[in-house]
């Protein structure tokens, strides 16, 4: 690379700082010639025909066809995580641009968080640590009864990656495990972890403590979880959501929770993100909200990066987009 000009490579920023973390920045600064969304709206004339691929770190910066439009020469786009329903890879692909997005490596700790919300919820963790660390609170041990794991069922709605990976650690939980999928998994996958089929997910509502929701965004899921199917829940169940907020209608949800239609909700993502302040969901006890960071450890994310970095590298040079995503 000595004397040769770095690609250019689009990134979000916010403010002034780019929209990444401050210790990818040396590594990606070494591979390519970074430009913040800001400086390529200063400079357009100039920075549209240079900028080749764009390194779209958590949906970001949006990509719609009047930017696609302005970047004939953009060959890769390299998006974060496993979820692409925020590209349009179609209009995409018309523009002779590869995408690529980081499927394996986010679902380990993805899977983690949903048993983190799931264990969150059941032993009330979050109003627990309020109480406990509000000054003028009174402490009645018969107030904090929490829901037992152990014995429990467990809905998982979504058997990919993740869906599986939650199964695993459920199992270890001694959870009873039910799943609902497009299709039904190997028998020995299913034995593995002790999880049964439920062709029907309505099946699957009415039984289970825990329903939780790992499935993509796609036309088919979109509110996949109403007010019908919240209806069929048992009123002691537990919603936990770490796909994506528009898997569930919010205001069903709402609805459900205030009239105790269900017990309580865990969700690591919502529409929209972050959620406005006044939004009832946030007024509610039985509700637990993060920030969308299901894949955000350290390590998943420096390895996120890397990937990028190599679909990008490898997309401008001509060679196949490794975890290349197909329209
Ligand atoms: O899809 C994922 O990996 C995350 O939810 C962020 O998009």
């Amino acid at each position: 690379m000595e004397g040769q000009e770095l690609p250019y490579v689009l990134v979000d920023c916010i403010g002034e700082r780019l929209g990444v973390y401050e210790d990818h920045v040396g590594f990606l600064k070494k591979r390519f010639h970074l430009i913040t969304m800001k400086e390529y709206l200063e400079n357009k004339t100039v920075l549209s025909k240079k900028i080749r691929a764009i390194y779209m770190w958590y949906h970001k910066p949006a990509i719609n066809e009047e930017l696609l439009q302005s970047l004939p020469n953009l060959k890769v786009v390299a998006s974060s995580g496993v979820g692409i329903d925020h590209l349009d890879l179609k209009l995409l692909s018309s523009y002779g641009v590869k995408v690529s997005n980081t499927p394996f490596i986010v679902s380990t700790d993805t899977a983690d968080m949903g048993m983190a919300l799931l264990l969150a919820s059941s032993r009330r963790l979050v109003e627990g640590h309020e109480m406990a660390v509000s000054p003028d609170t009174e402490y009645f041990p018969a107030d904090w009864l929490g829901v037992e794991v152990s014995g429990a069922t467990l809905g998982i709605v979504g058997m990919g990656t993740i869906g599986y990976k939650v199964a695993e650690r459920a199992k270890a939980f001694e959870m009873k495990i039910l799943y609902h999928n497009r299709n039904q998994r190997k028998k020995e996958e299913e034995s593995a972890v002790g999880a049964v089929y439920c062709k029907k997910i309505d099946d699957l509502l009415q039984q289970a403590d825990f329903v939780l929701l790992a499935v993509n965004l796609t036309p088919q899921t979109h509110k996949l979880i109403g007010k019908r199917e919240l209806e069929l829940m048992k009123p002691t169940a537990t919603l936990i959501n770490i796909s994506r907020g528009l898997v569930v209608d919010q205001d069903a949800l709402v609805e459900a929770l205030q009239n105790k239609v269900i017990k309580a909700a865990a969700l690591d993502v919502t529409y929209p993100e972050p959620l406005p302040r006044d939004h009832p969901l946030l007024k509610l006890k039985n509700v637990i909200i993060t920030p969308h960071i299901g894949s955000a450890t350290k390590k998943t994310r420096w390895v996120m990066m890397e990937e990028m970095a190599e679909s990008i590298e490898a997309g401008l040079a001509g060679l196949p987009v490794p975890r290349e995503v197909l329209p």
